[in-house]
């Protein structure tokens, strides 16, 4: 079993930056009087300037590793406003020192000032088309874009990914409570899975991190009458109808939670009370998922303990390109009880004609 030590390090160093830039972003932007309504500039450019830090980071320290990262510099090549902001947030980031607390290293990339020419192409540097063979990242710089602008959840999300397997995921949540049973504590927390090495939980802050161990992760096994469904809040996300019926089925007696982003997979692998099945069946059949919006939120319910298949029982592949390979839906729940969840999914399904 490969360990690697050197790429976790380098992906929560890289996930940690990242958070502190789109928190950074969100209290002077979002929070601002200056924001007017329905306008997305600053995720755009949280978003932009996060893909900016990871991928310099990760180019630093494994310079030949390609990355699928959801965004490119095309807009920026247009819009000098933009450009201008996204290269000066990324190197607020990126040219404070390696810190000793947090084990960073120089080599990474860290403590200095990036050109424009320089970041324009770390940001493309996740323009890689991906694929069954040999090893990749995927990065969403913000996941859960929509969760950020309304101050809800969202996460900064990184996998790396070896002939077509996820092997490390790290995903940073600044909105989640450290402790699920204290809703309204610190929040800020960083996840890390590696493949049959387990799944633990971090505090984001390294201040505060330096001081509290890791937890590790395991799902507790609920009967369907205790759990609830975690699902998207974007209606044209997931068919949340369709949920509803399952979960009547089934004899789920919570209301769903509905939050953004891959938390949804956090909130599933650490147990949260709210938590116990991930459904994300498709509203809309002619979208196609994309791998970096799964690929480390799936490895930390496994790692966790849990089963993330498609609503057949298929695994998700993410050796097929940038888009997941074929399937239907993303089913994901505790192993006890993930057999007959898909029972239930495909029973409605029937009923709604949907399967053939
Ligand atoms: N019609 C659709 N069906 C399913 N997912 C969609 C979608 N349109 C956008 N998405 C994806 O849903 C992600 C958010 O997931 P969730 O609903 O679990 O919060 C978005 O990630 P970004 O916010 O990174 O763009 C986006 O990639
Ligand atoms: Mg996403
Ligand atoms: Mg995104
Ligand atoms: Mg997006």
């Amino acid at each position: 079993m490969v360990v690697y030590a050197a790429e976790q390090a380098v992906a929560i160093a890289a996930v940690r930056r990242a958070c502190t830039l789109t928190t950074a972003v969100f209290n002077n932007l979002v929070k601002g009087e200056t924001l007017v309504k329905g306008d997305k500039s600053p995720v755009t450019v949280a978003d932009l300037s996060a893909q900016a830090v990871v991928n310099t980071i990760l180019l630093h320290a494994f310079p030949s590793d390609p990355i699928v990262g959801e965004e490119d510099a095309a807009d920026l090549r247009e819009n000098k406003v933009l450009c201008a902001r996204v290269i000066e947030l990324a190197n607020e980031v990126l040219s404070v020192p390696p810190s000793e607390l947090a084990e960073e290293k120089a080599s990474w990339g860290l403590g200095e000032h990036r050109s424009e020419g320089e970041v324009l192409q770390a940001i493309d540097r996740g323009n890689y088309e991906g694929g069954r063979a040999g090893r990749m990242w995927t990065l969403d710089p913000i996941d859960g874009t929509k969760g950020f602008l309304r101050g809800g959840q969202y996460a900064v999300c990184l996998a790396l990914i070896n002939d077509g397997r996820v092997e490390l995921g790290v995903i940073g949540c600044p909105n989640l409570p450290l402790d699920p049973a204290i809703p309204d504590g610190p929040a800020g927390a960083l996840f890390v899975a590696t493949r049959g090495r387990g799944a633990f939980q971090y505090p984001l802050s390294t201040v505060v991190g330096s001081k509290i161990p890791p937890v590790s992760l395991r799902m507790p096994s609920l009967p369907f009458e205790n759990l609830s469904f975690l699902e998207s809040v974007e209606k044209a996300h997931a068919a949340l109808d369709t949920n509803a019926k399952i979960a009547q089925l089934l004899g789920v007696k919570c209301e769903p939670v509905r939050m953004d982003s891959q938390a949804k997979y956090a909130a599933l692998a650490r147990g949260d009370s709210s938590g116990g099945v991930y459904l994300r069946l498709p509203a809309n059949t002619e979208y196609r998922e994309k791998i970096w919006d799964h690929a480390p939120g799936s490895l930390l319910v496994e790692e966790a303990g849990g089963i993330i298949s498609d609503a057949f029982g298929k695994p998700l592949d993410f050796g097929a390109g940038r888009f997941l390979g074929k399937h239907y839906g993303v089913v994901g729940a505790g192993k006890e009880i993930h057999q007959k969840l898909l029972e239930g999914v495909q029973q409605i399904l029937k009923e709604e004609g949907k399967l053939a």
